[in-house]
């Protein structure tokens, strides 16, 4: 019953969608056997929870938390709204194509769109997230309405302010305002791994993700509303949802207002392989952009010539079936051509992953040394949308990190 918005309007998606559920059992087979594998290898890799780290594409709802999610869809059942037992299944699935994520997401947004779910789930994702020394995270969520419960696109981010200032167990540093004035802030490091005595910290910052399915007007409300939240720490655009639906041109002219604006732009591209898109894409010339898995040579070489970032997320990819197999990832050319990019989680919940879970799975697949992890790691402040105080503070804090671990004894 949530999936009515999930159906295929054009026959190319109908196309792609077939040909990749046809892949998908023996992707899936292959895909389990390389995961165990790269489990196995990555076990002493614990300094990689330790090390610093730079979040900069995760989805607010598709980092919830299975128990959370379970949680909410179970209250939702006791009032009547859902039926429990037809939705718990859905959410217990480990392995999903493209087509059962985006249902799996229609479902989430069932269950979490109410300004109380949104609170929490917030204050929940970061706290998870500093847990294993995410220093700085850019949270990209869809600003919501829902006329039934009285929700606004602006009522949503409200909610999830209210999730930032609800944090306690870490300190966050979220509002470029204020951040100049709080003590906790730029008058203090950063966690240093090797003194659990301190408070770890953390800098928020967030992107407003237009989704495909949306119209022009509504992207644009999303672009004024991010331009509202700038002092709240809102930095940039994303364009995210089902790549299957929607057609991006119809974005061009928020997209450019944004820019005009001083917001920064991220976009999902080449998730599929729809070459004028892609094209369309590379010719905006986007600050960064996410996955850019389905890129054929040339535009593969025009990606690296324009030296645009690329947010790699290679959990998502394999899980999903975008890039068959994680030992042809393009991470292996981008990084031996030192190609800006920066490794992330996308939907650490529904994809049950974690940022250094992705980086394991990088130094074990490609074999990268730990100096090298470390300098992955480290370079990710170059493509960070906040301004130059915050880069100079993580700068320092990598550095801190990398003297201590690579020079002294502190073990990890
Ligand atoms: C199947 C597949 C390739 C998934 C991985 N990558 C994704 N691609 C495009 N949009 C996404 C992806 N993951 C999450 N999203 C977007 O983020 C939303 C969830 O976070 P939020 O409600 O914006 O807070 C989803 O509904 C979707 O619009
Ligand atoms: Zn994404």
């Amino acid at each position: 019953m949530f999936f009515d918005r999930m159906d295929s309007n054009s026959r190319e998606s109908r196309l792609i969608i077939a040909i990749q559920s046809q892949s998908a059992h023996f992707l899936e087979l292959r895909g389990v056997k390389k995961e165990r594998e790269v489990a196995r290898k990555g076990k002493n890799m614990e300094w990689l929870e330790s090390m610093p780290k730079v979040e900069l594409h995760a989805h607010l709802n598709g980092s919830i938390r299975n128990s959370t999610l379970l949680e909410l869809a179970r209250n939702l059942g006791d009032e009547g709204d859902i039926e429990f037992s037809e939705v718990e299944h859905v959410i217990l699935k480990d392995d999903r194509s493209l087509v059962e994520v985006f249902k799996l997401f229609d479902l989430i947004h069932v269950v979490t769109t109410d300004h109380e779910a949104i609170t929490r789930i917030t204050k929940e994702v970061i706290e998870d997230f500093a847990s294993e020394n995410v220093v700085y995270i850019e949270l990209r969520t869809t600003p919501k309405r829902n006329d039934k419960i009285g929700m606004s696109k602006r009522s949503y981010m409200e909610a999830v302010m209210q999730g930032v200032k609800a944090v306690t167990t870490v300190d966050v540093c979220f509002s470029p305002q204020t951040e100049q004035l709080t003590s906790s802030c730029h008058s203090r490091p950063i966690h240093e791994p090797c003194n659990d005595d301190l408070r770890k910290k953390i800098y928020v910052r967030f992107l407003l993700s237009i989704d495909r399915r949306e119209s022009a007007a509504s992207a644009m409300e999303t672009v004024d509303l991010a331009l509202g939240m700038r002092e709240m720490g809102v930095v940039g655009i994303d364009l995210s949802g089902n790549p299957t639906k929607g057609e991006w041109v119809t974005f061009i002219p928020a997209l450019e207002y944004a820019r005009k604006q001083g917001l920064k732009i991220s976009l999902h591209c080449g998730e599929v392989p729809n070459r004028t898109e892609i094209n369309g894409m590379l010719d905006f010339h986007p600050d960064r952009v996410g996955h850019a898995c389905c890129l054929n040579d040339a535009e593969f070489e025009c990606l690296k010539t324009l030296k645009i970032p690329v947010e790699i997320c290679l959990t998502s990819n394999i899980r999903t079936g975008t890039i068959s197999s994680i030992d042809i990832h393009h991470f292996a050319d981008l990084h031996r051509d030192k190609h800006p990019m920066v490794l992330c989680t996308d939907d650490a919940g529904v994809f049950s992953t974690s940022l250094s879970g992705e980086y394991k799975i990088a130094a074990s697949t490609f074999g990268i040394k730990r100096e090298e992890v470390y300098r992955l790691a480290s370079d990710a402040v170059h493509f960070i949308f906040a301004d130059d105080g915050v880069k100079t503070e993580l700068r320092n804090t990598f550095m801190a990190f990398i003297k201590q671990n690579l020079f002294s004894d502190c073990d990890h």
